[in-house]
């Protein structure tokens, strides 16, 4: 028997995951998610359903002879063209064959009388599918004019689209005019009047224009429904001359409402008297006034066009845009130039919490000395060759040689100055980098000659590629006997580095901080490559620069390291830093001298500010008055943000974020056990891209998803994917602050489902994981039944209903269940962290000494919708 994946018949039939699941919920069919599989009654059950709304998809033959049918006494409720109540359609039902064509099967049925059955619960559930299913809605619109009006009472409503509504209900005179010439039948309003129409013989606009061929009084049902598009006219109120004839519900949901409904009922009423309520036409102005980019439905708005007929030019113009993206200026111009509208250019609205930033006059530029980070593999030698920078070319320099740690220091180097950010790793580049500073001119990467390209190396690659900086190779450690600088090279050179010698562009210098060898030769290199990037500055404006670190002194009140950029630092200057703000009090140099000004690249430490800013948060030098009311609304607004749940990219709300044209790169970090896996997860993801959305990898490797890992997906706004790999407790800690999304995996296409599902909206998370605690094996016993783990809770708790994985290096090697959770000989429920238990897996006998176990659950998610 053939299985159905639910998203696969989401994409067949055009719709989401949920409304197969709902459909199938109706038909007593469970599909838990978009990943379950049905069997071939299921499908069955969907043909049918999305037979009955995509009428029109019919050959034009058997539309024809649905049309003769539906002049017969017994219409089937497929043939109406239209979804009906499923308890119409229950208490309707007849057995079918399962090979049997839906429209066959919809012709044995006999005809539905239950019209309060389906007014009911067949109005409620097809508003709620019409939300969806567009497209269906559509299809059974076109498929109107093949379904006389006898055969169901909900054509009128149905078929009644609810986009049609304004011109048969709301129309101008002039279209009131046209209409009563095409169907050759009053308006709704006139129906109102016995003496003129009979009332009874008249369908609303968009009725009419389907079922004009079918005889008087054939509107027995269906056309007198005042619903959906007909309700607004209120020409069918069931108070009104309809009532003897329609059967229709007398009061309840389908009643008009308002105006149109009294006025719907006065005798006179005629189609020459402008409806006071009917929808004008937008007016269509000549020119309009634009400050930015501008989503599509405000510029539908201010054009006073359809949002789909600017969707469809956009498309003509080479742009798909849905209607809540913005369109920039340019291509706003250009649009609205297709339709003859001048656009004025309005300012760009300030933002009040921004400080307007200060265009320098090129002329007023001077070299400043570049910034350097130092990033590599773990024991590299990194802090090492930092510190042997330091010794040599600082302290040598220093009267008394105390250098001040202040989290950045300037160097001397045949007379020029360069500064070194003095923390080693990422910092620089990705919890700084994640708030939008860029502080770094130019990456060291050291390289351990004797050990070579290593997965953080690569890592440091492309967060430098990430940022844009310059990278400069210092291949250390070679003073060791297994040194070997070639080897190095052509790793470096499979990660696009390729070296100066070699024909590339990367400078690469063999140091040895132990021996202090290369030093020289690496400072050079980088104040030529600061040179030939033009690393300059003004110094004769009010300061601005990024806080490199800050904490609460006891004795001093919040300090902070600046690494000052443009202009220049002075004290008494009003500043702002973030949501902090002051008065510079005192300015200490790295040398631990105070200084009365810090020009551009000079890091020093300020006090004065009201609190401590992050590190990563620009300061400026501003008017005080604005330092405090900017500050206060930026502690407002970020409040506020607070409170809305964090925009980062996310599985689970991809599509929305894709739709509101939040995210139109999907960024990605793999990581995964094996190169194999790394290679087949990318080429797969890669391949997903759509014209909404582009999917990149910014960062691929092998072992445990890290904190390092995550710092670079919030700072590239990606989410994580593991393939057989744990995030460590760094990272688990680190993505919950910074909202990453992590999603681990066992089965790769399981993998590349949730992200194409995610993609095109139709992941329907069920459940989520929660991670209950971490667990260390430290002693491994056999006994007869098996092997008992002896461990320790490190973390949270582990149940004894707790799912289970067993991470050996990082790397998951079981997931399963508990077979026993033990204290000493007794079987617990619970053991909470600090606490010692013995544990057994079920059907896994292979676990060692040093293994973590990571307990979860699975909880339910609250559907969103
Ligand atoms: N022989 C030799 N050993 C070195 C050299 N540079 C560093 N080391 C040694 O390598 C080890 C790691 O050096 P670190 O400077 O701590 O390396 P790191 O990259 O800063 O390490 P993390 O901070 O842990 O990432 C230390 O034992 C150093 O003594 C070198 O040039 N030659």
């Amino acid at each position: 028997m053939s299985k159905y994946r639910i998203y696969e018949l989401a994409k067949e039939f055009d719709t989401t995951s949920k409304v197969i699941i709902d459909i199938l919920a109706r038909h007593n069919m469970v599909a838990k998610n978009h990943m379950s599989s049905v069997d071939e009654d299921a499908k069955i059950v969907i043909d049918r359903t999305f037979a009955r709304k995509t009428g029109a998809a019919e050959p034009a033959g058997e539309k024809k002879e649905t049309s003769s049918v539906s002049h017969g006494p017994a219409p089937s409720a497929q043939s109406a063209g239209g979804p009906v109540s499923d308890r119409a359609e229950r208490q309707n039902h007849r057995p079918w064959q399962p090979g049997q064509r839906p429209e066959q099967r919809g012709q044995n049925r006999p005809p539905v009388h239950n019209q309060q059955g389906y007014n009911q619960q067949g109005a409620m559930n097809r508003q709620a599918e019409a939300h969806t299913q567009v497209k269906g809605a559509q299809d059974a619109r076109r498929s109107g004019p093949n379904f006389p009006h006898q055969q169901r009472p909900n054509q009128g409503q149905q078929q009644g689209p609810f986009r049609q509504q304004p011109r048969g209900g709301f129309g101008t005179p002039g279209q009131q005019n046209q209409n009563r010439a095409f169907g050759g039948a009053p308006r709704p309003e006139q129906a109102q009047q016995p003496a003129k129409t009979g009332g009874n013989q008249f369908q609303p606009q968009q009725n009419r224009d389907r079922f004009h061929q079918a005889g008087p009084g054939g509107n027995t049902a269906g056309g007198n429904r005042p619903a959906g598009g007909n309700r607004s006219s209120g020409g069918n109120r069931p108070a009104g001359g309809n009532r003897p004839f329609g059967g229709n519900r007398p009061t309840g949901g389908n009643r008009p409402s308002g105006h149109n409904r009294h006025q719907a009922n006065k005798p006179g009423m005629n189609t020459a008297v402008p409806n006071p309520a009917a929808k004008q036409e937008p007016p269509k102005p000549k020119i309009i006034k634009l400050g930015g980019p501008v989503t599509v439905k405000e510029l539908a708005g201010k054009m006073g066009r359809e949002v789909s007929d600017i969707i469809k030019k956009l498309m003509t113009l080479g742009t798909m845009a849905t209607i809540n993206q913005e369109v920039d200026l340019d291509t706003a111009v250009i649009l609205a130039g297709e339709y003859d509208i001048t656009v004025e250019e309005l300012p760009p609205e300030e933002d009040p919490t921004e400080i307007a930033e200060i265009e320098d006059d090129p002329a007023s530029l001077v070299l400043r000395p570049p910034v350097v980070t130092v990033m590599g593999h773990v024991d590299h030698g990194k802090t090492s060759l930092l510190d042997a920078i330091r010794q040599t070319n600082v302290t040598a320099h220093e009267a008394g040689g105390i250098t001040q740690h202040i989290g950045a220091y300037q160097v001397l180097c045949q007379g020029k100055k360069i500064v070194f950010l003095d923390t080693p790793g990422h910092e620089a580049f990705t919890s700084m980098r994640a708030r939008g500073a860029q502080v770094t001119d130019i990456a060291i990467l050291v390289v351990a000659a004797d050990d070579g390209v290593m997965p953080q190396t690569v890592e440091a690659i492309n967060h430098a590629k990430s940022a844009k900086v310059p990278i400069i190779v210092a291949i250390n450690k070679m003073d060791r006997p297994g040194a070997n600088p070639d080897r190095v090279k052509q790793q470096l050179a499979e990660q696009g580095l390729v070296p100066e010698d070699w024909g590339g562009d990367t400078i690469m210098v063999p140091v040895s901080a132990h021996q202090k060898t290369g030093l020289s030769d690496l400072l050079e290199m980088i104040l030529l490559v600061a040179e030939m990037q033009e690393v300059k500055a003004n110094p004769n404006r009010l300061a601005y620069g990024t806080i490199i670190e800050a904490e609460l002194d006891k004795g001093r009140g919040p300090v902070a390291t600046v690494l000052v950029q443009k202009g220049t630092l002075r004290i008494g200057d009003s500043i702002i830093a973030g949501t902090t703000y002051g008065k510079v009090r005192a300015m200490i140099n790295d040398r631990g001298d105070k200084v009365k000004k810090a020009e551009p690249s000079t890091p020093v430490e300020v006090l004065g500010l009201n609190d401590v800013p992050m590190a990563g948060d620009v300061l400026a030098a501003v008017d005080e008055k604005i330092a405090r009311s900017v500050a206060e609304k930026r502690v407002a607004k970020k409040r506020s943000e607070e409170m809305k749940e964090s925009q980062k990219v996310s599985l689970d709300d991809l599509f929305k974020q894709i739709q509101e044209g939040a995210i139109k790169d999907l960024n990605i970090v793999v990581k995964a056990d094996v190169q194999g896996s790394i290679e087949a997860l990318k080429q797969a993801l890669v391949s997903l891209r759509n014209k909404e959305v582009r999917v990149s990898i910014v960062h691929s490797g092998v072992g445990a998803i890290n904190e390092s890992d995550v710092m670079l997906a919030s700072a590239s706004n990606a989410l994580i994917i593991g393939f057989n790999v744990r995030p460590d407790a760094n990272a688990r800690k680190a993505a919950e602050t910074e909202k990453i999304d992590i999603r681990s995996y066992r089965v790769i296409y399981e993998a590349i489902n949730d992200v194409e599902a995610a993609m095109t909206g139709m992941l329907a998370p069920e459940y989520k994981e929660v991670i209950l605690g971490r667990i260390e094996v430290r002693k491994v016993f056999s006994i007869p039944k098996g092997v008992v783990a002896g461990s320790y809770v490190l973390e949270g708790k582990i149940t004894s209903a707790s799912l289970v994985r067993i991470i050996r290096n990082g790397i998951v090697v079981h997931e399963g269940k508990l077979e026993s959770l033990r204290r000493f000989k007794d079987d617990v429920k619970e053991v909470a962290a600090g606490y010692e238990c013995g544990i057994s897996m079920e059907k896994f006998r292979d676990i060692k000494e040093g293994d973590v176990i990571e307990a979860y659950m699975m909880e339910l998610v609250k559907q969103s919708s």
